[in-house]
């Protein structure tokens, strides 16, 4: 196996993801998949699921507390700090890592709503920190992560988390304001799509279709959909006239969607998802 290396390579880095979550795994398989980082090199830790650090450890290779060392090493050797624990767990995990941190360490967070600024307050104004907000489709690398960076995180520290979410799927650099709002777009999306698939899949059983047919139909429906939008260029309105007829079926179900409130109701809950993003921001915020 071979990894990239030049002067401001990543390859020796190493990188502890400290929460090992869907998040973490999901970053952590992107990493691994581009070859990035050898697997000896990443470690991921959490407070005691043993059954999940051995899975991780099979799965990846990637070292956990079961494999002599204990968090507190990971996290102190570390050239890298993944913060992906639970928004609810983030002061509490934040004040345990402040004392074993060295001013070289880079920090980038996934924590949705929690500020730079509360995480300067819990780990010290000069760590160098990188929020983010990436989704759950960097599992398979179609992810799509907001990164936005404290004045502190010098360009090679740009450059090896660039390298990083750009393994995962698609990233943006975003101004910290937009952070809540790229969580209702792309972060939460995800579910928005999954839970259009459900109603669909239900559809497709109420007519008649087996549970796995209904998975099938739907899903290369959604599938290529997208792709569509992808190799076409062509925007989504424009591609919905195309499979509109005048007065047909596909009219008739969109006309039927918009005067029960679909679109009203997406945009409303893209925004309360937004809302919620800055509550949880606030409710940390309160508690450091
Ligand atoms: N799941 C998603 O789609 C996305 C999640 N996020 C953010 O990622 C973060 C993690 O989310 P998930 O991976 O879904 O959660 P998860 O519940 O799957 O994982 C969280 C992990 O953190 C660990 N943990 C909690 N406190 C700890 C502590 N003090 N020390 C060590 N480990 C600790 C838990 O044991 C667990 O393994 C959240 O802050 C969430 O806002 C961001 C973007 C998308
Ligand atoms: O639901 C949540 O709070 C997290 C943040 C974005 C996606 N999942």
């Amino acid at each position: 196996m071979s990894f990239h290396n030049d002067s401001s390579s990543i390859a020796s880095q190493r990188i502890c993801f400290y929460g090992a979550g869907s998040m973490a795994e999901a970053i952590a398989r992107g990493i691994l998949s581009q070859e990035l980082v050898p697997s000896k090199q990443i470690s991921m830790i959490n407070r005691s699921n043993k059954e999940r650090q051995q899975e991780l450890h099979l799965l990846y290779g990637v070292q956990t507390a079961m494999q002599g060392k204990t968090n507190e090493q990971y996290l102190q050797e570390a050239d890298i700090i993944f913060l992906a624990m639970k928004p609810k767990d983030a002061v509490s995990a934040l004040r345990e890592l402040k004392p074993l941190l060295r001013p070289s360490q880079l920090i980038i967070s996934v924590i949705a709503g929690l500020s730079i600024v509360g995480i300067q307050k819990l780990l010290g104004s000069d760590m160098a920190i990188v929020r983010t907000m990436p989704n759950t489709s960097s599992t398979i690398g179609l992810g799509v992560t907001g990164i936005s960076y404290s004045d502190s995180v010098t360009e090679q520290q740009r450059f090896m988390t660039e390298m990083m979410f750009d393994s995962t799927g698609i990233y943006v650099v975003i101004e910290e304001s937009m952070q809540d709002a790229i969580t209702s777009i792309t972060g939460s999306g995800p579910a928005y799509i999954y839970y259009m698939m459900e109603i669909m899949m239900k559809g497709a059983q109420k007519a008649g279709f087996t549970s796995e047919q209904a998975e099938q139909l739907v899903t290369q429906t959604v599938l290529g959909a997208a792709t569509m939008v992808q190799q076409t260029k062509e925007q989504p309105a424009a591609l919905r006239r195309k499979v509109s007829s005048p007065n047909g079926t596909t009219q008739a179900a969109i006309e039927t969607m918009s005067a029960h409130g679909l679109e009203g109701a997406l945009l409303a809950g893209i925004e309360r998802c937004a809302e919620r993003a800055a509550e949880i921001g606030r409710s940390i915020e309160e508690d450091i």
